[in-house]
């Protein structure tokens, strides 16, 4: 079998193909099939003696020849015609492999097995030297032609039975053939389902089917294309293909969205630098005085935390028509406002959108969508207002959010965006603060007069004024959850006021003590020395319970990977039969992807994919292609049986070996590219292993 995996050269092309008609192979040839008394013993052409010769055996048995003792590697091949020798077989070939007919197989018994039984030894992987001595072999061989009988020799402990004309297995060992069911399918599991969370709801991660519609979802709202006729500056500062993220068409300045006092509006934008995507809050109509203004947003954009929208840059562009101050943040592709989310009223009809459709209406993303956990169908900005948050989802909330402003603090930095409009539920109860560092931009100016801009360009509000913001912070974060709790924004911590008592007891009703204390906390005067370290001592006991889902979101993630990583190879593998199988012409050679180690990669891609039932209708499973490329990729030593397209020979190869065949014909291939564009391998070799 070693010879189906060398290197071929050009010449060295593996011939499956019926014997010649010549009248010196007459002898080799015999009778047909039906005619089978005269036909030559098989076991002389794969063992050089049958022990049946004088026992009965029906076939013809020529003069017996010694196998050489120092057997080279080398293909069974036919007597050849200049010498007239008959046909041998070395001692390697006689480890040809077993073969069984997949169809119509039936074990004979009575067949006593043969003394020499197929061992199956994987291909080593050679060196160049031995490489080279085998290819000498090999083109040896190629000389000769090819014999029919010589290639079916490979079916090593089959017998032909004249009567039915048919090929049978011998005696009692163990089925060569034994398939050995990957547990690969679609979307396979990578541990056992009683260990696997996949299946369940976890806090942050929805089941398996669910979590997949969620990413396509999401897959989708990244590649949308942006809609015609949007008005909107082509390309900006490097930023192109501007979507609105919100519904502007039709709306007067009455209705035009508020940023503070500032006019503002959000878009969806792909980088042309990384071909990120990436979303743009313009503030319209800004005028920067102090370029130092710019400096917190250098601050901002050093802070990474799951809790907080990355800040990546900020300009100010004439693009819109008007000076505009743009700041880009990480785009997260279907995310919603806490006030969508939760606060919103559903409207009675489902609202028109203009421009950028964010989702098929159809889509089913509850809990992004509408902060619940069940499943639902709707326009967006539906969800699941008028239904209390779970306080299971209220904690995670508070604990995301106090873990976010405590970065933010620590950085030296005030959030100054808590706001159930600000803060936006990206996926499945988690949250994250968004719109950060442009109240900084905005109210440069106000916090730092023109004098002491002038004289020490400072970028950051005096210490004393942090402190109070970040005082504020807290105060707005209590007002966020006072909003959250009671379902409206009328009630938030407006302390001693009737509708604040009432918040309270609505808060008493639906949640624990807890929250409420924690609500309190924020939004009491606490002194100076209130912290948001202090409510992260109070809620000590959520956090740990907040980290044990995270954690265990993180092991439902791996797993769902490891289920993907196949994927990955199986494409691999795939391109690299793309390159390969039908290529038109190579190296000066336009049969290169018929011959050598390509046809047995053609042979396999048949075997694979173009497999037909006993009707000659298509077999269209899936099954099949994902376990035979699982086993190629692998390298596995299970055997395979191709057949030629003619039926008339077949080889039967492990896929550790075809596995070679394809590593050496894409390599060759991917050396040839690399040297003709001179990349050093990395476009067409490395790149795809
Ligand atoms: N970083 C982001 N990634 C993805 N979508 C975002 C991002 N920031 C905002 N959005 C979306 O853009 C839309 C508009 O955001 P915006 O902050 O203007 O909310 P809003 O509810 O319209 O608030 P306001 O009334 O103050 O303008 C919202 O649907 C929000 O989900």
């Amino acid at each position: 079998m070693a010879f189906f995996t060398r290197p071929q050269s050009a010449n060295a092309a593996i011939k499956i193909v019926r014997p010649t008609t010549a009248a010196d192979d007459d002898q080799l040839k015999g009778p047909s099939r039906k005619d089978s008394v005269q036909r030559q013993c098989r076991n002389i052409m794969i063992y050089g003696s049958c022990k049946f010769e004088n026992k009965g055996c029906a076939y013809y048995h020529p003069p017996a020849r010694p196998l050489a003792p120092d057997a080279v590697l080398s293909a069974p091949r036919a007597e050849s015609p200049a010498t007239g020798t008959s046909p041998t077989l070395t001692a390697k070939a006689v480890n040809a492999p077993v073969f069984v007919p997949k169809m119509a197989v039936r074990i004979q018994t009575s067949t006593p097995p043969p003394e020499n039984p197929p061992s199956p030894q994987l291909q080593p992987q050679y060196t160049d030297d031995q490489q080279q001595q085998q290819q000498e072999a090999y083109d040896e061989y190629a000389v000769y032609p090819a014999n029919d009988d010589m290639n079916n020799s490979f079916y090593s402990d089959a017998h032909y039975d004249p009567a039915t004309d048919q090929y049978f297995a011998t005696q009692l060992q163990p089925a060569p053939f034994v398939r050995q069911p990957l547990n690969y399918h679609l979307y396979s599991s990578a541990i056992p389902a009683a260990f696997s969370a996949s299946t369940a709801d976890g806090q942050f991660i929805p089941p398996s089917a669910e979590l997949r519609t969620l990413l396509q979802g999401r897959s989708e709202d990244l590649r949308m294309a942006p809609p015609q006729g949007l008005n909107l500056p082509e390309e900006m500062q490097g930023y192109h293909s501007l979507v609105p993220l919100e519904n502007l068409a039709g709306t007067g300045e009455r209705e035009r969205r508020k940023f503070g006092n500032w006019n503002s509006s959000v878009y969806r934008a792909i980088n042309s630098v990384d071909g990120g995507t990436y979303c743009l809050r313009r503030i319209e109509n800004y005028r920067l005085t102090h370029h130092a203004a710019f400096g917190a947003i250098e601050t901002w954009a050093a802070i990474r935390h799951p809790g907080v929208v990355a800040v990546h840059e900020a300009f100010t562009t004439h693009a819109f028509g008007d000076s505009s101050l743009v700041v880009a943040y990480a785009y997260h592709p279907g995310a919603k406002t806490l006030f969508d989310a939760h606060l919103k009223p559903a409207p009675a009809t489902a609202a028109p959108t203009s421009g950028y459709p964010r989702q098929p209406p159809t889509t089913t993303y509850t809990y992004q969508r509408g902060g619940g956990v069940s499943q639902h169908q709707g326009q967006q900005g539906q969800g699941e207002q008028g239904q209390p948050i779970p306080e299971r989802t209220m904690w995670s909330y508070i604990v995301q959010l106090a873990g976010a402003i405590k970065r933010v603090h620590d950085a030296g930095q005030a959030v100054r965006m808590i706001d159930v409009t600000k803060v936006l539920v990206t996926s499945k109860n988690r949250v994250r603060v968004s719109s950060c560092g442009i109240v900084d931009v905005l109210m440069y100016d106000s916090t730092h007069p023109q004098s002491q801009s002038q004289q020490h360009a400072q970028s950051q509000p005096h210490t004393q004024d942090m402190h109070l913001l970040q005082q504020e912070d807290l105060t707005m974060f209590g007002r966020l959850l006072f909003a959250l709790c009671t379902g409206t924004l009328a009630t938030s911590g407006g302390g001693g006021s009737s509708s604040f008592q009432k918040s309270l007891e609505a808060m008493g009703r639906l949640y624990s003590p807890e929250v409420k204390s924690v609500a309190l906390f924020l939004v009491n005067k606490g002194g100076p020395h209130k912290s948001i370290g202090q409510l992260l001592e109070i809620v000590s006991s959520r956090v740990v319970g907040e980290m044990g889902d995270a954690l265990g979101a993180a092991d439902t993630l791996e797993n769902e990977l490891m289920g993907e990583l196949e994927n990955a190879r199986l494409v691999r593998l795939l391109c690299k039969f793309g390159f390969i199988n039908e290529r038109p012409e190579f190296a000066r050679e336009p049969r290169w992807s018929e011959t050598g180690d390509r046809y047995i990669v053609k042979l396999f891609r048949d075997y694979v994919f173009h497999q037909v039932d006993e009707n000659g209708n298509p077999v269209v499973n899936l099954a099949h292609v994902l376990t035979c490329l699982s086993k190629l990729d692998a390298g596995t030593e299970e055997r395979v049986m191709l057949v030629s397209r003619d039926e008339q020979s077949c080889l039967v190869v492990s896929y550790t070996e075809i596995k070679l065949c394809v590593e050496s014909a894409f390599s060759e291939l991917a050396r040839a590219g690399s040297a003709n564009n001179g990349t050093g391998g990395g476009g067409g070799g490395g790149g795809y292993r």
